[in-house]
Formats: C-alpha cells, sequence, structure tokens
C-alpha cells in the first residue's frame, strides 16, 4: 500500500458530467457529519445552529470537492466510439434489448464491460483522507471503478453483492496484496497479512484461544483498566483541566490488548516506559507507510543511515525482546503447571491468548509466534481505540442520544462493574457502538489483490489487480441506508439482531466479512461496550472551548488529525463505588453477538 493510498492523489483532465450534477444534488441536501466540527460549549437551542453550521461547512467542503470532481482532476477515460453510439442511441428513445443484441453480435461485448474508470495523476488532495474522494467518485461512477494513475491503478469497490462475492463466496482467489507488503516489517506472516496455507493454520490455532470462557474473563481486565481512566478524569474534572480523549482511549486499549494477548500490563495510563513508546514508534511507522508516495525504507542507502528507520528499527528491537521474555516465562508457567490441556483450556492466573498457544503446543522458539503475537497486539489496539474516540465524538454532537444512553447505563448497572450478563440489557448501548462503526469503521478500506482472472458483478478482472473494498462508502450510501450521515442509533431496533455482514447483506461489515472476518470481533464489542458504559455513567463530555476542529486523518484506521479535546464534568449524581468481584460466567447464547470462526 505504501505507493498506494498517496497514489490517491489527483490531477486536472477533463470532464464527466450530468451524473456527477445530479448525483452531487441528491447528497448535498444531506444532513452531513462526515469531517468537521467546530467546538463549543453551548447546549440547547444553540445546539441547533451548531449543526446547522456544520451542515453548512460539509456542504461548502463537498462541493468544492464536488467541483474539482467536475472539473476534471477525476476523469473518466473517454468512452469508445462504440459506447458513445450505443448511448447515442439509447437516448434517441431504441429499446435497450435491441441494442444490447445488436451490439453484443458485433462484437462490442467486450467493451461494453468495460469497468467504468477514473483518471488522474498524483497531485493534490493532500488535506483529504483517502477514502473521502473515493466516497465521491463512487456516486459518480457506481459499485464499481477503476482508480488509474499513470502505470498503476485499483479496483475500487463500494457494490455489496461485490464485496460478498470477495469476501465470502470466493475468497480463495484472493490475496491481502499490498497489505502484506507493507506489514512485513512488524508483522511478516501474521494472522493479518498472511495468505494461503500459513493463513488456514494460523487461523485454526489461534481463533480458538478466544473461546468464550477467555472473553467472559476479559470483563474484569476491561472493567478494571476503564476504571483506571475514570480516575484520571476524575481528577481532571476537579483540576478543571480538559481532556484529550484519543490519546487516553488508545492507552487505555493498549492496556487491555497487552494483559488478554500476553499478559503484560503496559500500564500506559499512568506510566510513559520505554516499551510503550517504542510500541508506538512501530505502529505510527506501520501506519505512515501505508500512506508513503514511495517506499522509502527500501531504499538501500536511506535504509541504513535514516536516523527514523533507526529509531523503528531499534523500537522493533526492543518490542521482540519484550516479546521474548514475556514468552519465556509463560512457558515456565505453563510447564509447571498441571491444568491438562482441553477445548476452554484456560489459566486462571494468566488467562491470555500466549499462555492458551503456548499449551496448546505452539512452537516458542518460532518467528510465526512472534509474527502472531504482534499482529494481535495491533489489531486490538487501534481499532478499539478508534472506535472510542469516534462514539464519544459522535455522542458529544447528540445530547439526546447521550441522555438516552445514560439512562440505560444508570438503570442497568447501578454502582457495579459490567458483567457478561450486562451485555444482553444494554441494548442501547450496543447500538450506540453498531452506528458508531457503521459511520466511522475501522479500517475504512479492505485491500486485496486477485489471485485469478475472475468476474466482479458484470466485469471480467484479470489475475494481479489490487482492489479496495470500501466499507466507508458501504456503510455511507445513500442507496442502502436512510439518512445515510445521520447518527441515529434508533435506526437498529432494540429487538432486533445485532447487525452484521450478514443480516445485513454486506452492505454493514464492520468486522469484515467471509472466513477473514475479525477474529476479536465479540471481545472489541464488550471492551468498547463496557469502557462506553463506564465513562458515560460517570461523567458528561463536551467538545473543549476552544478546541481544534476535529477532522479526520487516516492511516490503518480513522485518527483525528488534532486530538479529541473535551471538558469532562461530573456527573450530578451519588458516587459510584466500583465493585471488584467480578464472576466468571458463562456467555449466555441468546447475546446475539457475532463470533469469529475458525476455517
Ligand atoms: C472494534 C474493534 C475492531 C474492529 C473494528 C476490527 C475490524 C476488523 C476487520 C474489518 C477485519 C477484516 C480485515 C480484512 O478482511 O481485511 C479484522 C480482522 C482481524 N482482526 Fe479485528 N477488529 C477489531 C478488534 C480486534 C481485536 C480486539 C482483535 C484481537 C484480539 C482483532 C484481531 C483481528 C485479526 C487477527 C484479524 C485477521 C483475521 C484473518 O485474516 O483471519 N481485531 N478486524
Amino acid at each position: 500500500m505504501a505507493a498506494t493510498l498517496s497514489f490517491l492523489q489527483f490531477s486536472p483532465q477533463t470532464l464527466q458530467s450530468k451524473y456527477r450534477r445530479k448525483n452531487f444534488n441528491l447528497k448535498s441536501n444531506g444532513n452531513c457529519v462526515i469531517s468537521c466540527s467546530y467546538s463549543s460549549n453551548e447546549r440547547g437551542p444553540k445546539d441547533d445552529a451548531v449543526k446547522d453550521v456544520d451542515s453548512l461547512l460539509e456542504a461548502k467542503r463537498r462541493a468544492e470537492l464536488s467541483a474539482r470532481i467536475a472539473s476534471g482532476e477525476f476523469t473518466v477515460e473517454k468512452s469508445s466510439f462504440q459506447t458513445q453510439l450505443k448511448s447515442g442511441l439509447s437516448k434517441l428513445g431504441f429499446p435497450k434489448e435491441a441494442l444490447e443484441f445488436i451490439f453484443n453480435f458485433t462484437g462490442g461485448s467486450e467493451d461494453y464491460l468495460k469497468i467504468p474508470e477514473a483518471k488522474g495523476s498524483v497531485s493534490a488532495i493532500r488535506n483529504e483522507p483517502f477514502f473521502m474522494p473515493l466516497y465521491e467518485l463512487y456516486l459518480t461512477y457506481g459499485g464499481i471503478f477503476r482508480l488509474t494513475f499513470g502505470p498503476k491503478s485499483f479496483l475500487i469497490v463500494s457494490d455489496p453483492s461485490i464485496a460478498k462475492h470477495i469476501l465470502k463466496d470466493n475468497p480463495k482467489s484472493y490475496s491481502k496484496g499490498i497489505l502484506a507488503e507493507i506489514l512485513d516489517f512488524v508483522m511478516g506472516k501474521g494472522l493479518i497479512p498472511a495468505d494461503g496455507e500459513i493463513w488456514r493454520v494460523r487461523r485454526r490455532a489461534i481463533v480458538p484461544a478466544l473461546h468464550q470462557k477467555f472473553v467472559a474473563a476479559m470483563f474484569g481486565l476491561f472493567g478494571e483498566a476503564t476504571d483506571r481512566l475514570c480516575k484520571k478524569l476524575d481528577a481532571a474534572a476537579s483540576d478543571g483541566e480538559d481532556v484529550e480523549m484519543e490519546s487516553l482511549f488508545s492507552r487505555l486499549t493498549l492496556d487491555i490488548i497487552g494483559k488478554a494477548v500476553f499478559n503484560y500490563d503496559f500500564d500506559s495510563l499512568n506510566v510513559d516506559a520505554g516499551i510503550v513508546e517504542a510500541v508506538y514508534t512501530v505502529l505510527r511507522e506501520a501506519e505512515d507507510r501505508s500512506v508513503a508516495p514511495i517506499p522509502f525504507w527500501e531504499i538501500p542507502i536511506w535504509k541504513d543511515i535514516s536516523p527514523k528507520l533507526k529509531k523503528v528499527n531499534a523500537a522493533l528491537k526492543l518490542v521482540n525482546e519484550t516479546l521474548d521474555g514475556l514468552i519465556a516465562i509463560c512457558k515456565k508457567m505453563v510447564d509447571e503447571e498441571e491444568l491438562q490441556f482441553h477445548e476452554e483450556y484456560m489459566n486462571e492466573q494468566d488467562p491470555s491468548i500466549l499462555h492458551f498457544l503456548l499449551a496448546s503446543g505452539d512452537d516458542v522458539s518460532s518467528k510465526q509466534l512472534r509474527d502472531d503475537l504482534m499482529t494481535l497486539l495491533i489489531a486490538g489496539h487501534e481499532t478499539s481505540a478508534a472506535v472510542l474516540t469516534w462514539t464519544f465524538y459522535l455522542l458529544s454532537k447528540e445530547p439526546s442520544v447521550m441522555a438516552k444512553l445514560q439512562n440505560e447505563v444508570d438503570s442497568v448497572l447501578g454502582d457495579r462493574f459490567p458483567t457478561v450478563e450486562d451485555m444482553k440489557k444494554l441494548k442501547y448501548t450496543t447500538r450506540v457502538i453498531n452506528e458508531s462503526l457503521r459511520l466511522y469503521p475501522q479500517p475504512p478500506v479492505l485491500i486485496r489483490r486477485s489471485l485469478e482472472d475472475d468476474v466482479l458483478g458484470k466485469y471480467p478482472i484479470k489475475r494481479n489487480e489490487d482492489i479496495f473494498i470500501s466499507v466507508w462508502n458501504l456503510h455511507r450510501s445513500p442507496h442502502h441506508w436512510e439518512d445515510a450521515e445521520k447518527f441515529n442509533p434508533e435506526r437498529w431496533p432494540l429487538d432486533g439482531p445485532n447487525p452484521n455482514e450478514t443480516n445485513q447483506n454486506f452492505s454493514y461489515l464492520p468486522f469484515g466479512g467471509g472466513p477473514r472476518k475479525c477474529i476479536g470481533d465479540m471481545f472489541a464489542s464488550f471492551e468498547t461496550i463496557v469502557a462506553v458504559a463506564m465513562l458515560v455513567r460517570r461523567f458528561d463530555f463536551q467538545m473543549a472551548l476552544g478546541a481544534p476542529p476535529v477532522k479526520m486523518t487516516t492511516g490503518a484506521t480513522i485518527h483525528t488529525t488534532e486530538g479529541l479535546k473535551m471538558t469532562v464534568t461530573r456527573r450530578r449524581q451519588p458516587p459510584i463505588i466500583p465493585n471488584l468481584d467480578v464472576p466468571t460466567v458463562k456467555i449466555d447464547s441468546s447475546l446475539n453477538i457475532p463470533e469469529a470462526k475458525a476455517v
């Protein structure tokens, strides 16, 4: 993806017209929450005025982008004579069936089946996350189109049935392509980038580690870590200091995933240890590489002299050494314990995924084990942090949703830490997360490469095509969603099933779909529900006065450009003393939360 996402910058060419205007008008009527909001502490009647300003600014941004598309920065390749003739005859009223017959008969079918194409060259739109122009282009060119820059081209998929075909119906014909190339330095052949036999074997080994007893045991961890965050916020509330929630959420989820994956307490909410900085250095590097204009890390001399790369290598070394130490400690515990390995095996002192893997016979010395642990750490960290960040951003803009949410949490939780049993009662909280994941999917695009010729929709494609499935486009499509841009948890009925890719026909796929679906979906759903519930029970959150506007930028997940600065105030409620006794409860199958499957 290195020389990939950055290729998604565009420059002037000629124009494609009518459809564009028609589609833009359709969109510009919407109530948009995509990009920015201006911070305000004002409440009540002025909220509407703030929202109106937001909508106007958003409409203006859209109009500008739309004008750039119309002016030719993104250009459809000129259609052939046959296509023009066919379109002309069609406009004159010739029946569609007759035209199909004639043009197929005269050998025109190949031209007809050519995927719509947008062309451009590297430049401009540096201020926009790459998936935003893809959305505008989708409204113009439809559910599948080709984006071409010089010699490089990508297929952009925003059609649910084509997404389903790639992810679920014919996944064997697709690999992770450029994603695997970029992540190689940190994840190697870990579960996210791996393909083929390695992926199949490792998925079978790792999925069982996230069994129901393990997820239930994680509730204590979710609750204690969130309680530490509550204490920090409590102190900030006393001091009247604003807080930057995005970095706090990042630390919260790092602390959780460190314990869950290899029983390591980063304690990043309280201390800035070297290992925490090393993990962040590695993570930032992965994100930088995903948007770099050229793969600078492969340039022979640069590789050895770049101070940044030296820092990354040193950070990687520290992370790997720490991992080696943790693996050694864990192996010793496994060797000394008398527990027999079985399906729901779990060591109560150390329920981590690493412990499960070693007890199941995983090779301690293998690079594969380290690759998988790093993959789980990264996969489970940034994604959940981003979900929490955007959920609180959305909540700050919709006080009525926040009030309803707090109401539910108050009545369900009282002064307890949440347990697995509470999950089926926190229905509205779950819907808030579902809706946040719809508006801000993490990651916003899924990357694939075709391994063989295939047919997408009505278009034949060749092997070696790089494909972006735009989850952002699917989740915000005006064709699939009413008021697609509105944060409206009510769109999901409380007594309905938990929305997922299957019951939403691949219009909604927050955790992907098919055999490569997220293995941490249940873990992450519960983790974010617990965090949201515990935080809103204790505090009110508002955008801080004078905070920078919240804009998006992207690496693997969607970040804010300048953080999410909020004013946190204690709710006027009796003080809540958390109960730290969290019983391990069997998960009730009626919880209706999606579950990852081994293949
Ligand atoms: C809200 C948080 C999360 C979101 C939104 C999320 C989303 C996703 C998505 C969309 C995919 C599919 C990627 C693709 O098809 O290319 C995926 C895969 C994956 N996720 Fe998550 N994830 C989250 C949390 C987690 C957690 C907590 C873990 C680990 C405990 C995890 C581990 C993985 C792994 C290992 C894969 C690769 C599975 C495979 O290829 O077989 N994720 N995730």
